[in-house]
């Protein structure tokens, strides 16, 4: 009975799932190394081969009845001793090379942390629905740098707002890698600018800082987009007559509409088809990326590849995008006007003419070359055969991929943080201009400002519903200051008490409580540790938007933390839901005024209460971002 379950143990599911009772045996060598190794795999077999190996293993103890059954029988069990003990050989050989390793002090002076069991570290002490509530509980015990074991691979977690700053500002190049990351690097094969890295990277979000600028950040015209849009939203929002309706729809509709504006040059009807199948696959994907099987995936890709789940719909929903991606910008190129660039995926396919030009080639045309290779990008099929990509199928592009001599040196990318200026007038890396950067980087900017953006409203009209006298207390605010004209970004310096509440939202709704992963580029020394090249890195946000040391009600819904004695907005270092540094987010600018004037225009218009006799449940829901569980509201119009 013990052997078989200490046998069972050692199949490498099984490994994860026992591993505490690996830890118990008693003496001598662990996981079991003392057992024949024979028997080993006789009870082994039915894992490895299924059902044959089952068949084996009874022929081994069943009556044997006549001579040639024996014959046949011995063979068997021979082969399958010379069988068993390689077999035997490897695992034991693979299982003390993990445990050597895990023991091996290899770098004495890594941040501390829990004890991590072989093969699957401190996951088991991990609550997978809220990782950053254990990171936070263990932080109390080990400090404010600390160590975690994600399966064999060290993390390293910074928590509060002292040592978050630190690691993001003052040694801001070493950590502003990012890690691969198996869910996303299967799609985009690290193009894009979330989750890329290096020279293409930088070039990604000089281009992105640039051209949100130009059509959309802190301009005139975006604000006039965002404020049309807020009027559709209203009207949407009159229509359902104050009766209870779910918002999410209409809400992500709305905020969709001013990144597909600054992307694509349009907006959408909220029931128009292209706009619902983009927000389906998006909102899908974020919901999936919290379950637990894809958190694993990000631990063991190879093993849950071969099994069923939730990734696998991430991989084809991410598909879906990018021939949606590829089409457009396929057509667009067709009416291209340099003269007169419509949008974000102009802007970037400009681009891509420069490179040609300044190369004396185009981009489309092969010009063979001894210092330079073609790539060709071919769409590939329409897999569902039914989502209206068809056109896809036809796209083939040829692009450049210059040799190393032809890369251009660049600076360090743009800094949102008092930065932002310095990128213009820099040389481009304009080799990086390439299909599947776009198609990437389209991708991060769809989804990047459409979810955040959509969750923070959804807290909002959640939390005035919670507290209908703090939303009393906008709307009066907005009544003296605004009227019944729009609002306008500039009416939020004259708003201390709306802006507080803003700020509190984000702050209390920490829709990254993770933060996005960094890593470090180079071995790093961070507060007396040394944290090696390569390591993944997760600054808590949650550990600095709940930090006790700046806020007086950490867990609590409290405007207040943003207004001085004399009710004046009063700025908190500590506020950083978009994070710090060279990696913070790049649609900052955007979303705050986005935030700004969608909600103002909602309270102006309505106020907002639960169904009668409705529980309002602030508990997150369990997702990519934290976002509310879904809820019903009634929309008041105010006259
Ligand atoms: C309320 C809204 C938003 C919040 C709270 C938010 C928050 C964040 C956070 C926490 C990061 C990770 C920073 C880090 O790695 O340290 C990030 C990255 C990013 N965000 Fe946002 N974001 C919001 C809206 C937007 C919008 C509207 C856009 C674009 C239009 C955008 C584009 C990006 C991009 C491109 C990055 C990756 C930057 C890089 O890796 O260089 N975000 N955002």
């Amino acid at each position: 009975m013990r052997h078989n379950y200490v046998c069972d143990t050692i199949t490498p599911h099984a490994v994860f799932q026992h591993s505490p009772v690996i830890h118990q045996l008693p003496s001598k060598p662990r996981f079991g190394l003392r057992l024949n190794a024979k028997r080993l795999l006789l009870v082994r077999m039915p894992a490895i081969h299924g059902p044959t190996g089952r068949k084996l293993f009874s022929a081994t103890t069943q009556k044997r009845e006549n001579p040639d059954q024996l014959t046949v029988q011995k063979n068997i069990i021979g082969n399958m001793d010379l069988i068993t003990i390689l077999l035997s050989v490897v695992v034991i050989l693979f299982l003390a090379n993990v445990y050597k390793n895990q023991r091996k002090p290899i770098h004495t002076n890594l941040p501390p942390g829990p004890k991590p069991l072989p093969i699957i570290g401190n996951l088991h002490m991990l609550d997978m629905k809220h990782p950053y509530k254990t990171f936070m509980e263990m932080s109390k015990e080990y400090g404010t740098v600390l160590t975690i074991h994600f399966g064999m691979a060290k993390v390293i977690i910074l928590c509060g707002y002292d040592t978050v700053k630190d690691a993001l500002l003052n040694h801001g190049e070493e950590f502003s890698n990012r890690p691969k990351l198996a869910i996303f690097s299967k799609s985009t094969k690290d193009n894009g600018v979330i989750f890329s890295n290096g020279e293409s990277w930088k070039a990604m979000r000089r281009f992105t800082l640039s051209t949100l600028r130009d059509y959309g950040m802190g301009k005139k015209a975006i604000e006039d987009k965002i404020s049309e849009e807020a009027e559709f939203l209203v009207q949407a929002m009159k229509s359902y007559g104050g009766k209870p309706f779910d918002n999410l729809t209409i809400l992500n509709a709305a905020v969709a509409n001013i990144i597909i504006s600054i992307l694509l040059g349009q907006r959408f009807n909220y029931d128009h088809p292209t706009i619902l199948r983009l927000m389906g696959l998006i909102n899908e994907n974020i919901q999936l990326m919290g379950s637990r099987v894809v958190r694993m995936y990000n631990i063991i890709p190879t093993l849950l590849d071969l099994l069923p789940g939730p990734h696998h719909k991430i991989f084809e929903n991410m598909r879906h995008m990018q021939n949606f991606i590829k089409e457009t910008f396929t057509k667009q190129k067709k009416t291209l006007d340099v003269n007169d660039q419509r949008n974000l995926i102009d802007a970037y396919l400009v681009k891509q003419q420069e490179r040609g030009r300044n190369t004396g080639r185009q981009i489309g045309i092969h010009v063979p070359q001894a210092t330079a290779y073609c790539q060709v990008v071919s769409s590939g099929n329409d897999e569902d055969g039914g989502d209206g990509d068809d056109d896809n199928d036809e796209v083939t592009d040829v692009i450049w991929v210059p040799d190393r001599a032809e890369e251009e040196t660049e600076g360090e990318a743009a800094q949102p943080q008092g930065g932002r200026h310095q990128e213009r007038g820099k040389s481009e890396s304009s080799q990086y201009f390439h299909n599947d950067n776009l198609i990437a980087l389209v991708n991060d900017l769809f989804v990047a400002g459409m979810e955040t953006t959509t969750t923070t409203m959804r807290w909002a009209i959640l939390l005035m519903m919670k507290y209908p006298e703090i939303q009393k207390k906008v709307q009066k605010e907005i009544d003296s200051i605004i009227g019944t004209t729009p609002p306008q970004a500039e009416h939020r310096k004259k708003m201390p008490y709306t802006d507080a509440v803003i700020h509190e939202i984000q702050r209390f709704g920490d829709i990254v409580p993770d933060g996005a992963p960094h890593e470090t580029i180079q071995d790093v020394t961070f507060r007396g540790y040394f944290i090696p090249k390569g390591t993944a890195v997760f600054p808590l946000l949650y550990s600095v938007l709940k930090d006790e040391a700046y806020f007086k009600k950490p867990f609590d819904f409290y405007p207040e933390h943003f207004l001085d004695a004399e009710g004046n907005f009063k700025k908190n270092e500590a506020f950083i839901p978009f994070s710090i540094g060279k990696r913070s987010c790049a649609g900052e600018t955007l979303a705050k005024m986005e935030l700004f004037l969608f909600f103002t225009s909602l309270m102006q218009n309505f106020t907002f209460q639960a169904l009668p006799g409705a529980e309002i449940d602030l508990e997150p829901a369990e997702a990519g971002t934290h976002g509310p569980k879904p809820y019903q509201l009634c929309a008041i119009p105010r006259s």
